[in-house]
C-alpha cells in the first residue's frame, strides 16, 4: 500500500470524530485571530499616537470618524486595552487548545487500541506464528499514537498555520505587495527542500522503526525465557544478541534522526535568509518612504512570527513521513485476513452432543501450493459420549489433528462434523464454547487461582470451582496456600509447579462444562500416582463427554473406546486396546516397549 493512501486512511479515521475536531479547530483558528492581531495596535500607536498619520481606512470603515479617536490620549489607551486583551485571549486560547487536544487525542488512542486489540483476539494461530509478541506489543503500546501526533502535530498546527499565514500574508499585503511576495517565496523553496528529502525520510524511518519491532521483540522473548538462559548459562551470548539489536536500532535511529534534522535545519535556513531578504528590502521601502515607520514594525513583527508557522507546516509534513510508517505496522494488523472466518450464513444449533467426524481430511500448514501435508486422508467416527485416544510418535501429527476439533485452522479439504454439522457452518463463538481444551503447555493468567478456574465460565460459584479442582486432584495443593483459591498467579505462573498449573488447567476444562473435552498430554508434568488420580477423575467426568485425549503414557488409555495410531500425518490402526494388541503392530510394539521400561 502506497503512503499516501495510508495517512490518507488514518486521516479518515480521525476525521469520524467530527464534533469534537471541528470544535478543536474552531478554538485554535480563534487563538490565532488573538496572534495575528497582537503588532496592529502597535502600529497605531507608532503611526497614529507618536505621530500624525491618519487611522488606517479599514478602522475608520468599521466604526466611522468617532470623536475619541482624535484624542490621541484616549487612542493610546484603546490600543493598550487591545493589547491586553489580545494577550489575554491568546493565552487563554492556547491554554484551552491544549488541554481540549490532550482530551480529545487520548480518546482516539484509547479507541484505535480497543479496536486493534479486539482485532488481535480474532486473528488465527497462524497470524502469531508469523509475528513477534515483542513487536505487536510494541505497535498496541507505542505505534497508536499516530493518530494523537496527527491531530497534535499535523491538523490543528497546519490548519493554524495556514490560517496565520493567510491572515499575515493579507494584511502584509494590504500594506506593500512586493514585500509580501518576497515574503511568500519561502513557500516554493520550502517545497523543493521538502521534494529532495521525502524518500530519505521514508526509508530511514521505515528501518528505525522496524529494528524497534525487532529490539522489543527479543527483549520479551528472552525475558520470558530467562530460566532457560540461566540454566544453560548463555547470559554472554544473549547479551551480545542484545548489543547487536541495540547497535542495529541505534544505527537506524541516528541515521532518521540526521535526515531529519537535515531536513527541519535547511527549513530553517530557507526560512531565516528570506528574513533577511525581507527585512532588507522592508528596511529599503522604509527609508525611501515607501511605508511608515508602523508598517515597517507590523512587518518586522509579522516576518519573526512567520517562521512560527512555516515551522510548523514544515514539521507536520515530517510528521507526515513518521506517521505514515507507523501507521502502516497498525494497519497490517487491522488488515490482516490471518483468521478463521464465520460465514454469515452460519447458524447455532440448539445443542451439540457431541458426535465427531473427520471425513477424507488433509491438512498442511502454510500455503496449499506448497503440497506439504501434515494429515493425510483422516477419516475417524466418534460417537458422542465416547473416548478417543490418539498416540503416536512425535511430530505424527496429534495436535494438528485436535486443533482443526476448535477450528484454529480449516482442513485443505475433506470435512469434520460435529452431529452433522460441518464445523465451517457453525458459529465460531458457539463451537468454542461447547469445546473444553487443555493444551501441552497449561498456561495461566496472571489472575487468582480460582479466577484462573473459572475462566471458561465467569459466573461460576465458588461451590462449583472447588469440585472441578477436586477432580482435577487441585483442591488439596490449592487449600495449603496461604490464600488458598485467592491466591494470585504470578505472570508467569513460576510460584506453582508445573505439575500444579497443569491441574489448574484441568479444572478449568472441567468447570467449563462443554460436552467435547480435548486433552493434549493433560497429565505429562504428574507423578505416577497423581496421574491415576486424575485418570480416575477424568473417566468419571468423560462418562458423559467426548473426549480425544492425547498422550504418550499408553497404560493410563487403556480403557479407551477408541486409540488411534498416527504417523507421518495418516492413521495406521486404530481399534481398542485389546484390537491393538492383537494386530502386533506399531501401537502393541510402543506399548510393550513402555512396560518393559
Ligand atoms: N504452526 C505450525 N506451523 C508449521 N508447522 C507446524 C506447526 N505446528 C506443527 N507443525 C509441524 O506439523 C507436524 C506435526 O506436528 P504436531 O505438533 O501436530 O505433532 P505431534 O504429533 O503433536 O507431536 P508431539 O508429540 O511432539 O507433540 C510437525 O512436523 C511440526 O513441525
Amino acid at each position: 500500500m502506497k503512503k499516501p493512501s495510508l495517512l490518507l486512511r488514518l486521516l479518515r479515521y480521525v476525521v469520524s470524530y467530527k464534533l469534537k475536531l471541528s470544535g478543536l479547530i474552531l478554538i485554535a483558528l480563534v487563538g490565532v485571530g488573538f496572534e495575528v492581531l497582537k503588532p496592529l495596535p502597535v502600529k497605531i500607536i507608532i503611526d497614529s499616537v507618536l505621530s500624525s498619520k491618519p487611522l488606517p481606512p479599514l478602522l475608520i470603515g468599521l466604526a466611522g470618524q468617532s470623536i475619541w479617536w482624535a484624542d490621541k490620549g484616549a487612542l493610546l489607551v484603546g490600543c493598550l486595552a487591545v493589547m491586553a486583551v489580545s494577550a489575554a485571549g491568546s493565552a487563554l486560547f492556547a491554554f484551552w487548545v491544549t488541554s481540549f487536544m490532550a482530551g480529545f487525542c487520548q480518546r482516539l488512542v484509547t479507541d484505535l487500541s480497543i479496536e486493534l486489540y479486539h482485532k488481535l483476539q480474532q486473528l488465527s494461530v497462524t497470524f502469531y506464528f508469523k509475528n513477534k509478541i515483542g513487536d505487536l506489543l510494541q505497535r498496541l503500546s507505542s505505534d497508536v499514537f499516530v493518530v494523537y501526533y496527527l491531530v497534535a502535530q499535523i491538523i490543528v498546527p497546519a490548519t493554524s498555520s495556514l490560517l496565520s499565514l493567510g491572515a499575515m500574508f493579507y494584511i502584509m499585503a494590504c500594506i506593500n505587495l512586493e514585500l509580501a511576495l518576497v515574503a511568500l517565496s519561502v513557500v516554493p523553496l520550502l517545497v523543493i527542500a521538502l521534494v529532495v528529502f521525502t524518500k530519505p525520510m521514508e526509508t530511514t524511518t521505515d528501518k528505525q522503526y522496524q529494528s524497534f519491532g525487532n529490539l522489543s521483540a527479543f527483549v520479551q522473548q528472552s525475558l520470558a525465557s530467562m530460566r532457560v538462559i540461566q540454566a544453560f548459562a548463555r547470559e554472554s551470548l544473549m547479551q551480545k544478541k542484545m548489543e547487536t539489536h541495540v547497535m542495529e536500532y541505534n544505527r537506524a535511529f541516528l541515521k532518521a534522526t540526521q535526515v531529519s534534522a537535515g531536513y527541519n535545519q535547511l527549513s530553517a535556513l530557507i526560512t531565516g535568509l528570506v528574513a533577511v531578504i525581507v527585512v532588507g528590502f522592508g528596511a529599503h521601502q522604509g527609508m525611501n518612504g515607501v511605508i511608515s515607520a508602523g508598517d515597517l514594525f507590523v512587518f518586522l513583527g509579522y516576518i519573526t512570527a512567520l517562521y512560527g508557522p512555516v515551522n510548523s507546516l514544515s514539521i507536520a509534513i515530517g510528521t507526515s513521513v513518521v506517521i505514515s510508517s507507523r501507521s502502516k505496522r497498525l494497519f497490517d494488523i487491522l488488515d490482516s485476513e490471518e483468521f478463521v472466518n464465520d460465514k454469515p450464513s452460519s447458524t447455532a444449533p440448539a445443542r451439540l452432543s457431541g458426535n465427531i467426524s473427520f471425513e477424507n481430511v488433509d491438512f498442511g500448514y502454510g500455503l496449499r501450493t506448497s503440497g506439504k501435508l501434515t494429515l493425510r486422508n483422516i477419516n475417524l467416527h466418534v460417537p458422542a459420549g465416547k473416548t478417543v485416544a490418539i498416540v503416536g510418535p512425535t511430530g505424527a501429527g496429534k495436535s494438528s489433528l485436535i486443533s482443526l476439533l476448535s477450528r484454529f485452522y480449516d482442513p485443505w479439504s475433506g470435512r469434520i462434523t460435529i452431529d452433522g454439522h460441518d464445523l465451517r457452518t457453525i458459529p465460531l463463538g458457539f463451537l468454542r464454547e461447547n469445546v473444553a481444551l487443555v493444551l501441552q503447555d497449561p498456561f495461566l493468567f496472571p489472575m487468582t487461582i480460582s479466577e484462573n478456574i473459572a475462566f471458561g465460565k465467569p459466573d461460576a460459584t465458588p461451590d462449583e470451582i472447588r469440585k472441578a479442582a477436586q477432580a482435577a486432584q487441585a483442591h488439596d495443593f490449592i487449600k495449603k496456600l496461604p490464600l488458598g483459591y485467592d491466591t494470585p498467579i504470578t505472570e508467569t505462573g513460576t510460584s506453582l509447579s508445573g505439575g500444579e498449573k497443569q491441574r489448574i488447567s484441568l479444572a478449568r476444562a472441567f468447570l467449563k462444562q462443554a460436552p467435547i473435552l480435548i486433552l493434549d498430554e493433560p497429565t505429562s508434568a504428574l507423578d505416577a500416582l497423581t496421574e491415576a488420580q486424575v485418570f480416575a477423575a477424568l473417566n468419571k467426568v468423560a462418562s458423559e463427554k467426548t473426549v480425544f485425549i492425547i498422550t504418550h503414557r499408553l497404560s493410563a488409555i487403556k480403557h479407551a473406546d477408541l486409540i488411534i495410531t498416527l504417523q507421518d500425518g495418516a492413521v495406521v490402526e486404530s481399534g481398542t486396546h485389546q484390537n491393538l494388541l492383537a494386530m502386533g503392530n506399531t501401537y502393541a510394539e510402543m506399548y510393550n516397549h513402555q512396560q518393559i521400561a
